[in-house]
């Protein structure tokens, strides 16, 4: 078998909400057929972005058509602002002046942005479309596709509104990353360097080996994108709706969040992934601050991101960023507060994170002080 054939199938154990990932290069040639076989009458509205439309919308459309398969594409500016109030509602409306029915499918048709709001869309339409994701972003194959948390950002913060609604089927074309530029596709692996840092010491090793072998493509990145899905599909499996367990995938994401939504979502500024690596070292840093964790473990964290060319600090990010205060602010909206109480994702080592519970603000406060110092 050639790697060309190689196709990886994970899935997502949800009893009767069960649904396939599957990966592979040039997985998007049987696009109609794999909709066909879960969804085989809907009709389908494609929510992509500009970039994605401009380069790859073409071959989906035709894909589409010639299993019989009607569709209207819905396209949009790229970038994090998009994942906004305005943009909802031109999708929602759209879909409803398409005339869909409940029965018909949503695509989510590109990166992490275009797959939350078009999820955030198809969970409120007729009070729940069908919904299929084709991620084209790195980060939106190895993570946002996959465990059903949609939605928009609000100024207030990340990720804010919005609701658990799962997917039918997910198809990740590792092929299609090859037109990804190289600052989204670094941004993208922040993600999956994530897996091995939260509970996989292995694949963080293997990781640390074979960044350009992912990055060329071939096995090893369908190898690292399929492990990632696993990890992910594993923890959703047990608790879909982060009651426990699924915030381990928040490592990073509480200081990243802040710190996205402090320059504005502005994507020329920092993109998610690269606010989750610095949000990994710095949930490494203060575990250590906190002897919970080796100073050695950060920097090998830190080291291995520097190399893959990812932002490590806050340093790139002064004219936007002031105060330990200002971070603390977005910090009191992160989901995982709970009776006003700080959560934090943690880690004991490279592969042992774990969820602090109580944090106290104190500390965070002058670890962001330090850090904003240094
Ligand atoms: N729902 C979840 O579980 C989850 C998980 C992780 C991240 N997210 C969210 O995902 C978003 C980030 O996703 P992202 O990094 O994919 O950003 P994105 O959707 O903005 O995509 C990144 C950029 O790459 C372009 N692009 C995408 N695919 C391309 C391709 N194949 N060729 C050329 N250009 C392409 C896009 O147009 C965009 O400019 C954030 O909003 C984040 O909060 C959600
Ligand atoms: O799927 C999850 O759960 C995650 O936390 C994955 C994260 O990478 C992702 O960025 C997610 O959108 C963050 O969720 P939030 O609940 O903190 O907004
Ligand atoms: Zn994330």
């Amino acid at each position: 078998m050639t790697d060309r054939n190689l196709t990886e199938k994970v899935k997502v154990e949800l009893a009767d909400r069960s649904y396939d990932i599957l990966i592979g290069e040039h997985v998007l040639l049987g696009a109609g057929k794999h909709i066909k076989s879960v969804l085989p009458d809907a009709k389908c509205a494609i929510v992509t972005d500009e970039n994605v439309a401009a380069i790859h919308l073409e071959a989906l459309l035709e894909n589409l058509k010639a299993e019989g398969i009607e569709a209207a594409p819905i396209i949009l500016p790229a970038g994090e602002a998009t994942k906004s109030y305005a943009h909802l509602q031109t999708v929602i409306e759209a879909i409803i002046e398409m005339r869909l029915e409940r029965g018909d499918a949503v695509i989510a048709f590109g990166g992490g942005v275009i797959g939350d709001l078009a999820g955030f869309a198809a969970a409120s339409v007729r009070r729940g479309m069908n919904f299929i994701q084709i991620p084209t972003s790195l980060l939106a194959q190895v993570d946002s596709s996959v465990g059903g948390k949609t939605g928009i950002n609000s100024p207030q913060g990340k990720n804010l509104v919005g609701a658990f609604y799962q997917p039918r089927l997910v198809l990740a074309d590792t092929t299609v990353l090859d037109t990804l530029s190289e600052r989204e596709f670094r941004a993208g692996f922040a993600e999956v360097i994530k897996y091995g840092l939260i509970n996989d010491a292995g694949f963080y090793n293997w990781l640390e080996q074979n960044w350009d072998g992912i990055k060329k493509g071939g096995k090893e990145r369908i190898h690292a994108v399929a492990t990632s899905c696993r990890a992910k599909a594993a923890i959703v499996a047990r608790d879909e709706r982060e009651s426990g367990e699924r915030a381990l995938l928040n490592l990073g994401h509480t200081f990243g969040h802040a710190l996205e939504g402090i320059t504005k979502y502005q994507s020329d500024v920092l993109v998610h992934g690269e606010g989750v690596a610095i949000g990994m070292v710095l949930a490494h840093a203060f575990s250590a601050r906190m002897n919970q964790s080796s100073p050695d473990d950060t920097q090998r964290v830190k080291t291995y991101l520097e190399k893959v060319g990812l932002p490590t600090d806050m340093s790139g990010l002064r004219n936007h960023v002031k105060s330990a205060n200002q971070i603390m602010d977005f910090i009191a909206q992160d989901k995982k507060v709970s009776r006003g109480n700080l959560n934090f994702i943690l880690t004991h080592g490279i592969g042992q994170a774990y969820i602090a519970k109580n944090v106290p603000a104190a500390e965070v406060h002058a670890f962001l002080t330090e850090a904003l110092e240094s």
